[in-house]
């Protein structure tokens, strides 16, 4: 037993570093990157990064198209930070908060040669920490120390793997009484949730429902979308069937965290529908990883389940974490006029089904 952190503790060490706005090392063999992520970075740091070679922002594809620079890389971009701008103009490459109001004046030069390897790496570091998928990048350099190193293979999210902390009786008001069990992700993320409703058999298939966080849904009642309902009416729907498991997991904004997902509802009060909004802050429409409730279903007991769901991703997902979905449940309930623009999006575009 060694008292030097491990991969896993580097890569929770990696992601508050950058959530501070400090940079990291990232290595591929005898190749480095001092990388930053481009939210938090300072003109102090900036300058410090500068004097150590020429930076790129590594930018997904997604945000690239937006602002009309080229993806030589096909999924990201390296775009080449001009010896004059500050950090505010590193921040609104990442950020679309005024793309409307003062466009980003191109043109904007990327890099062609050489590998992107670091760099896309350094995206998925950035994104994980639940920050703007952009980062500064300055490749080849010599690295100072104490700071955090990782190589590229130690930033891959392994097969995520949770622990239980504890289950305790809890009666509630919709379902009856119940127990909740608290799950701790080995990697230092945000822990998960599974409400266990009466006495599910393990040895039959439980009513289930995958809940994503949702706070401003199922705290503050919002009706930009159907997440609070829902919630209710799965607990409700477990009670009436005697038995249910309800996995809460702590995925909000389908998995981009509270601040990016106010980010998005700023641009749909611009027009952009939720897609779009994900897409222009350089996310994917859904970054969400279902295998880790297929793994908390496993570590349950539960191998069969009668999902509550209308998206199919879910199923397909928790068949390839080894769970069989008997049955697909539909969940259909919260439609107001505020949230019927939402819900024919993510059928439209996102598979859902109305
Ligand atoms: N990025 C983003 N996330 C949103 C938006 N509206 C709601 N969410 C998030 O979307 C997730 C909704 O989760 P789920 O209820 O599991 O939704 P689902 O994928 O539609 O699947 P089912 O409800 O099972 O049919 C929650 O994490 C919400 O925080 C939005 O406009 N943008
Ligand atoms: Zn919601």
């Amino acid at each position: 037993m060694t008292l030097s952190p491990g991969p896993l503790e580097r890569l929770n060490r990696a992601r508050a570093d950058l959530r501070v706005g400090l940079p990291v090392v990232l290595t591929e063999g005898a190749q480095t990157a001092l990388i930053a992520a481009a939210e938090t970075l300072d003109d102090t740091r900036l300058g410090a990064l500068r004097a150590l070679g020429q930076p790129v922002v590594a930018l997904t594809e997604r945000r690239a198209a937006t602002l009309k620079a080229r993806a030589y890389d096909g999924d990201l971009a390296r775009i080449l930070v001009p010896a004059d701008v500050d950090a505010r103009w590193i921040e609104a490459l990442a950020d679309p908060a005024e793309d409307l109001t003062h466009p980003m004046k191109g043109p904007m030069q990327s890099q062609r040669e050489g590998s992107a390897d670091l760099h896309r790496a350094a995206i998925r570091l950035v994104k994980s920490a639940q920050l703007l998928p952009a980062a500064l990048v300055v490749t080849g350099a010599a690295v100072p120390e104490g700071l955090t190193r990782l190589s590229i293979a130690e930033t891959q999210a392994p097969e995520t793997r949770l622990d239980p902390v504890i289950a305790a009786r809890l009666p509630m008001r919709l379902a009856g009484v119940g127990r909740l069990h608290v799950f701790r992700p080995q990697d230092g993320g945000t822990e998960h949730y599974a409400v266990e409703i009466g006495k599910p058999l393990r040895d039959a298939p439980v009513l289930a429902r995958l809940h994503s966080a949702c706070f401003t849904g199922d705290v503050l009642g919002s009706l930009k979308c159907d997440c609070g309902p829902q919630l209710h009416a799965a607990l409700a729907a477990m009670q009436a069937q005697g038995a249910g498991v309800l996995l809460y997991l702590n995925q909000e904004g389908r998995g981009i965290g509270l601040a990016n997902k106010m980010r998005a509802y700023s641009l749909q009060d611009q027009g952009f529908d939720t897609v779009e909004a994900n897409h222009r802050l350089g996310f994917e429409d859904d970054e969400r990883d279902f295998r880790l409730g297929a793994e908390l279903l496993r570590k349950m007991g539960f191998s069969q389940v009668r999902l509550l769901t209308n998206n199919p991703r879910k199923v397909s997902m928790l068949e390839s974490g080894g769970i069989d979905v008997v049955e697909r449940v539909p969940l259909k309930v919260g439609l107001t006029d505020e949230n019927a623009a939402y819900l024919a999006t993510k059928a439209a575009k996102s598979g859902h089904l109305l």
